[in-house]
């Protein structure tokens, strides 16, 4: 029930002020009267400056903006993007890869590229991790012809103008933002690139001529509660455990609304914790490698009742295999310039290793491959986001595209380990320049 207030009288944080007499509390008498004022007004600003210092606000990861002509645009830029989407005589697909410049999306538009296909990248380079990172997979993308456009899928202006340079046949959306648990420290993010900057490419997904078919990558976690194992693509996905997990539902759900409206073809596949060279600093398997090679201890999450919490993580190579296994089987669009002209292809796939691998059991291959003991801290699984136990059931990808992972953690975790070691030794980073 609400309580009535005296406003005469209450205070609006109850306890910090006495209810004094009315008429004296807002006068200032001087000269003392004025001293202690100045002084009450100093000491906030000291207290504003101390709160500011050490509670900065989480790293921005929304990149700047950019203006037709700045960053992109121009008949020199137009040169490069036709030159990357350049496809050999034996393909007949011109791909635009979103978050080309991240750990998923530069593993395919290389081997798109490899085997012939156009391709062009865009990425908005934000801060959620090491961007220096980003820039080296940029430099190889390079290396093998892609160029890779920096600007942001919210930028509705800049994608219709990718679509009028280009008529690409598929989209490959890698673009997001990732990570579970940083979820809620900067839920803004997610809404960001998950939500609103998806919708924005569907949009200029559904007004471009030709359409493109549309591969996405969702994710293991709108399982969220789903305690039915193996999870497969039938089960429950309305109990998320995260906004991350929240935001990758919802795109599912935006995802179907446009394949119903505009004839868009669409592939949702739900990725499970996937891992590897050039992978992502903040991943478990990452900052693990890091700080038990820095000698400083990490942190193990268990189950509350203290049984283990196990992954199914999937190694990069296996899922680039599913990724481009779904755009080839995937489906023209139906519509054109924003008109459906008939059903569409709309379809959701696991992609995941089908063994699950407890944490506990990551650290101990990560120890010997290393040869390092790491200082461990068990801690039970905080309520983050954090899901205790994830598998997949791959049958549906295995029958629509052949998908068959064929590497184990350890194999994984071994060329992962290679990777880091040379990586980091070889200068191209500096090490503790990332932000993990
Ligand atoms: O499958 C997915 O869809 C998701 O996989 C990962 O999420 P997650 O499985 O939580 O991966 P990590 O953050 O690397 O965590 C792996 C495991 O390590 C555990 N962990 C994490 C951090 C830590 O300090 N200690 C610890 O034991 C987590 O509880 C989890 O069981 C990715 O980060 C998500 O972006 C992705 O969407």
């Amino acid at each position: 029930m609400a309580q009535q207030v005296n406003n005469e009288t209450t205070p609006s944080t109850p306890g910090k002020l006495k209810p004094d007499k009315p008429h004296h509390r807002f006068r200032i008498h001087p000269p003392h009267s004025r001293y202690t004022f100045i002084c009450i007004l100093l000491s906030a600003f000291l207290v504003f400056l101390l709160f500011s210092t050490f509670n900065p606000p989480p790293p921005s990861t929304t990149a700047p903006r950019r203006v037709l002509g700045d960053s992109w645009g121009g008949s020199h830029w137009e040169r490069l993007v036709s030159k990357s989407t350049r496809r050999n005589s034996a393909s007949n697909k011109i791909v635009l890869v979103t978050g080309s410049a991240g750990f998923v999306g530069s593993h395919v538009a290389l081997a798109l590229k490899r085997r012939g296909d156009g391709v062009l990248g865009i990425d908005n380079f934000n801060r959620y991790y090491d961007v220096n990172l980003k820039h080296a997979r940029q430099k190889l993308l390079e290396r093998a012809g892609i160029f890779v456009v920096e600007g942001d899928i919210n930028d509705g202006t800049l994608l219709k103008k990718l679509f009028d340079v280009v008529p690409f046949t598929h989209v490959m959306h890698l673009a997001a933002q990732a990570g579970v648990r940083y979820a809620m420290q900067n839920p803004n993010s997610y809404v960001h690139s998950n939500l609103a900057g998806f919708t924005v490419l569907l949009e200029a997904c559904k007004s471009a001529n030709p359409q493109p078919a549309i591969v996405w990558a969702s994710s293991s976690s709108v399982y969220g509660l789903n305690s039915k194992v193996p999870f497969s693509e039938k089960d429950r996905t309305d109990q998320p455990a995260s906004l991350y997990a929240a935001t990758k539902k919802a795109g599912e759900g935006i995802a179907h609304t446009y394949n119903h409206i505009y004839g868009l073809s669409i592939t949702a596949l739900r990725f499970f914790t996937v891992y590897g060279p050039w992978g992502r600093p903040d991943m478990a398997y990452f900052f693990f490698t890091k700080d038990i090679l820095k000698g400083k201890q990490i942190t193990v999450f268990e189950s509350p009742d203290g049984g283990s919490v196990a992954r199914d993580f999937t190694y990069i190579d296996d899922v680039v295999k599913g990724c481009l296994g779904a755009l080839d089987t995937a489906k023209k669009s139906t519509g054109s310039g924003g008109k459906k002209k008939g059903s569409a292809q709309f379809r959701v796939f696991n992609l995941g290793n089908t063994s699950p691998v407890p944490v506990s059991k990551l650290v101990a291959i990560l120890e010997k491959l290393l040869k390092v003991n790491a200082k461990k801290r068990v801690l039970p699984m905080p309520r983050n986001g954090d899901v205790k136990f994830t598998h997949a059931n791959i049958s549906l990808a295995q029958r629509e595209f052949g998908y068959k992972p064929t590497i184990d953690l350890e194999t994984g975790l071994r060329k992962f380990v290679k990777w880091y070691l040379e990586f980091y030794s070889s200068g191209s980073i500096k090490k503790g320049s990332s932000s993990w």
